[in-house]
C-alpha cells in the first residue's frame, strides 16, 4: 500500500507543452475590444486573423500574430529581468513586484497566466499563494485595481439570491469562501481577505485543473473588528464592527441558499473563517451542502499524512503511529482539526473508541498546556484536556519548554500562528525526544508566523529531525554534503484533490470517509527511500499527479458509500465500474488545461 506507482508527470506535460492538437471551441457571447477586454477569452496578438476577422477583431491588434510560445517567452523574460532589476531590494518589495506583474497577466490573459504558472508552479506559488498574497491581503486596499470574484457584504441581506446572477459565467462548480477574520496568521483584515480566495483559487486551477471560467472567490463581509482598517480611509470594506451571533449566521446562510439555488452542484471551500465560526459553520451545512472547511478538515488530511510519515521515517510500522507522543500547540481550529483526525486514526488502528486513544496527544494554547482544571475552557478544546494524573510532573497551563522537557515527544507540530515560539531552548530540548527521528512540524503561515525556520530547527534540533513548515523554505546545507530537506506541510496537498474528487463523484456532501481517503493518498504517495530522507511530501512540481490521486481516491470513496451521482455524461454506473486506475485516469482527463481554444462566437 505505501508504494504507489509514480505517473510520469514530466511526460505528460511534455507532450501537452504547446501542443499541436487543435483544441475544442469555446463559445463566446461577445464581439470584438469587448472580448479583448475579458480575460477569460483575451489571447492578446496571439488571435489568428481568421479569428479576428470572426470576431471583429481586425484593426484592434498590431497586425502581426504572435504565438503562445512566444507569449510565454516574452512574459518569462519580463519576469526574469523584473527578478534582476530588483535584486537586493527588501524581500517584501521584491515579491510584491513578482505578484504586481502576475496580477496583471492574471487580468488580462487569464490563459496564458494558469500556462505560466502551472509550468512554474514551484517558483510562482510562494507568489499567488503563501507567503506572498498574505503581504497582498494586508495591503489590498492599496493594491486593488480590478475586482476579481464577488463581495457579499452585510448590506448585502435580502438581496443575495438576485445578487448571485451578477455573475458571468453559466456554470460554477468551486468557490472559496471568507469572512477574512483569521487570514493566516495575520488575524482579522476584513474585505482585505479577499486574496485568499483568489490564491486558493488559483491552485485550484493550477493543480485540480478546475476551469477557471467556473470558479468564483467570495468575500463575505460581515464588518472588522481591525481598529487599524477600521481608521484606514482607503479601506476598502464595511467600517463596522463585525456582526455576532443570529445576525452573523443569517448572512452565511443567506449566501448559502443563494449559491445553491443558482448551482446546485457547486462546491463551497470555507478559508480563514475564526475558529468560532470555522466549527459553527461546518456543523451547521456539512450535511446540507456540498462544503468543507479547509483549515480544519484538509489541514488535518496533510498533517496526519506527515505524522504517519515521520513514524515511517523512524523506521517502524504504521501501526507504531499509536506509541508516539504528539504535542500541539495551538488549539484554534487546525489544531483542534489535525487532533480530531488524529484521534480517530489511531482509534481505527488500535481498534479502542476515540475517548480510550488519547493519552498519547497534548495541547497547548496561548495559555500552556490545556488540562481539566483550566477554567473557562473552549468547549471545542475540553475533549483533548488532560487529566493532571496523566502528566504528572506537570501542571495546568505548562508552558511549552516544561512540557518538551518533560515528555520527551516524537513530535512537536505548531498551528499556533505565533512567529518564533519554537526557540532555541525548546528545539534544543527536542534533542532529548525518544524518537530517533524527531519531527518538527512549523505549520503556520505566512513566513513570518512560523514557529521557527528550517535553518533553526535543524541548527538547535539536531540534523537528524524531519522537518516541515506550512510557508516554504529552502533545503538546509548541512554541510559534507548533506542536506536537511524542507517539507511544506500545507494543505494545497489535499484541497485540490478533495474538490475536484468531490466535483467529479458528483457527491453532495463531503464526507469523513472521503477525507480520510484523501489524507491516506497522501500518506502512501512516498517511497520508502524517499521517506528515510525525511521527504514527507512530494514536490509541488508533482501537485497536479498528487491531485490527480487524491481526487481518484476522494472519488472512490463517495462511491463506495453510495454518495456518487456522477458528472456530466458519467453516471454513478460508470464510476462504480471503473478500477483505481481508471478513476486516476478519468480524473486526469477532466483537468482542464490552458491552451488557446478557436473562439466562436453565439449571440
Ligand atoms: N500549514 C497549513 O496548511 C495550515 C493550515 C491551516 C492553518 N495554518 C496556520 O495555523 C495558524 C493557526 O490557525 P488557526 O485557524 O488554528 O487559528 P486560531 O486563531 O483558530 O488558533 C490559534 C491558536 O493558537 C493559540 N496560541 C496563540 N498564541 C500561542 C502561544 N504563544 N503558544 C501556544 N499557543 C498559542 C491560540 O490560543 C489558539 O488556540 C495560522 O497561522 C494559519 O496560517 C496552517
Ligand atoms: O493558506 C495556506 O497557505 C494554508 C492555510 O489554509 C492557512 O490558513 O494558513
Ligand atoms: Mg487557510
Amino acid at each position: 500500500m505505501w508504494n504507489v506507482a509514480r505517473f510520469a508527470t514530466s511526460s505528460l506535460r511534455r507532450s501537452r507543452r504547446f501542443s499541436t492538437a487543435i483544441p475544442g471551441p469555446c463559445i463566446v457571447h461577445k464581439r470584438g475590444a469587448d472580448i479583448l477586454h475579458d480575460p477569460w477569452f483575451n489571447k492578446d496578438t496571439g488571435f489568428p486573423l481568421t479569428e479576428r476577422d470572426r470576431l471583429g477583431l481586425r484593426g484592434l491588434l498590431p497586425p502581426r500574430v504572435i504565438s503562445f510560445e512566444q507569449q510565454y517567452a516574452r512574459f518569462m523574460e519580463s519576469y526574469r529581468s523584473l527578478e534582476k532589476n530588483t535584486q537586493g531590494q527588501p524581500n517584501s518589495v521584491v515579491s510584491l513586484a513578482k505578484w504586481r506583474i502576475l496580477n496583471r497577466l492574471h487580468d488580462r490573459n487569464e490563459t496564458l497566466y494558469y500556462r505560466v504558472l502551472i509550468d512554474n508552479i514551484k517558483d510562482f506559488a510562494p507568489i499567488i499563494y503563501t507567503p506572498t498574497v498574505g503581504l497582498v491581503c494586508q495591503n489590498y486596499s492599496g493594491l486593488f485595481r480590478r475586482p476579481r470574484g464577488m463581495y457579499f457584504s452585510a448590506k448585502d441581506k435580502g438581496e443575495m439570491m438576485s445578487m448571485i446572477y451578477n455573475w458571468p459565467a453559466q456554470q460554477v462548480d468551486m468557490i472559496v469562501l471568507t469572512d477574512g477574520s483569521r487570514i493566516l496568521g495575520l488575524g482579522d483584515l476584513g474585505v482585505q481577505g479577499i486574496g485568499i480566495p483568489i490564491g486558493k483559487l488559483d491552485m485550484y486551477v493550477a493543480a485540480a485543473g478546475i476551469n477557471p471560467q467556473r470558479i468564483l472567490p467570495v468575500m463575505l463581509d460581515v464588518g472588522t473588528n481591525n481598529e487599524k482598517l477600521l481608521e484606514d480611509r482607503l479601506y476598502l470594506g464595511l467600517r463596522q464592527p463585525r456582526l455576532e451571533g443570529e445576525e452573523y449566521l443569517s448572512i452565511v446562510d443567506e449566501f448559502m441558499e443563494a449559491v445553491f439555488t443558482r448551482w446546485p452542484k457547486a462546491i463551497v471551500q470555507f478559508e480563514d473563517f475564526q475558529m468560532k465560526w470555522a466549527f459553527e459553520t461546518l456543523q451547521r451545512y456539512r450535511k446540507r451542502f456540498c462544503m468543507f472547511n479547509d483549515d480544519v478538515q484538509g489541514t488535518a488530511g496533510v498533517a496526519l499524512a506527515g505524522l504517519l510519515g515521520t513514524v515511517r521515517a523512524q523506521g517502524r510500522p504504521l501501526s507504531d503511529f499509536v506509541n508516539q507522543k504528539i504535542v500541539v500547540v495551538g488549539a484554534g481550529s487546525a489544531g483542534l482539526g489535525v487532533l480530531n483526525m488524529a484521534i480517530q486514526a489511531v482509534s481505527r488502528m488500535a481498534g479502542k473508541n476515540e475517548a480510550a486513544v488519547k493519552n498519547q496527544f497534548f495541547l497547548l494554547d496561548k495559555d500552556g498546556l490545556i488540562t481539566k482544571e483550566r477554567t473557562n475552557i473552549d468547549p471545542a478544546a475540553a475533549p483533548f484536556a488532560k487529566d493532571l494524573k496523566d502528566v504528572e510532573g506537570l501542571r495546568e497551563g505548562a508552558s511549552l519548554i516544561e512540557v518538551v522537557k518533560k515528555l520527551k515527544p516524537h513530535v512537536l507540530l505548531g498551528l499556533s500562528g505565533v512567529g518564533g515560539i519554537f526557540n532555541e531552548e525548546v528545539l534544543k530540548a527536542m534533542r532529548e525526544s525518544e524518537s530517533t527521528k524527531p519531527a518538527i512540524f512549523a505549520m503556520s503561515n505566512p513566513t513570518m508566523n512560523a514557529e521557527c525556520t528550517a535553518a533553526d530547527a535543524f541548527k538547535y534540533a539536531g540534523e537528524n529531525i524531519v522537518f516541515a513548515s506550512g510557508s516554504p523554505f529552502e533545503n538546509v546545507d548541512l554541510g559534507n554534503g548533506k542536506v536537511g530537506h524542507v517539507n511544506q506541510a500545507n494543505n494545497m496537498y489535499l484541497f485540490p484533490g478533495i474538490g475536484l474528487g468531490t466535483l467529479l463523484s458528483g457527491a453532495r456532501i463531503i464526507t469523513d470517509e472521503m477525507l480520510q481517503a484523501a489524507s491516506e493518498c497522501l500518506a502512501s504517495y512516498m517511497t520508502d527511500e524517499e521517506i528515510q530522507k525525511g521527504i514527507l511530501y512530494p514536490s509541488v512540481n508533482n501537485i497536479r499527479h498528487i491531485t490527480a490521486e487524491v481526487g481518484a481516491a476522494v472519488l472512490r470513496a463517495a462511491v463506495a458509500e453510495g454518495l456518487a451521482e456522477g458528472y456530466g455524461d458519467v453516471g454513478p454506473r460508470e464510476l462504480r465500474h471503473m478500477s483505481k486506475e481508471e478513476t486516476v485516469e478519468y480524473i486526469t482527463r477532466n483537468m482542464w488545461f490552458p491552451v488557446y481554444s478557436p473562439l466562436v462566437h453565439e449571440k
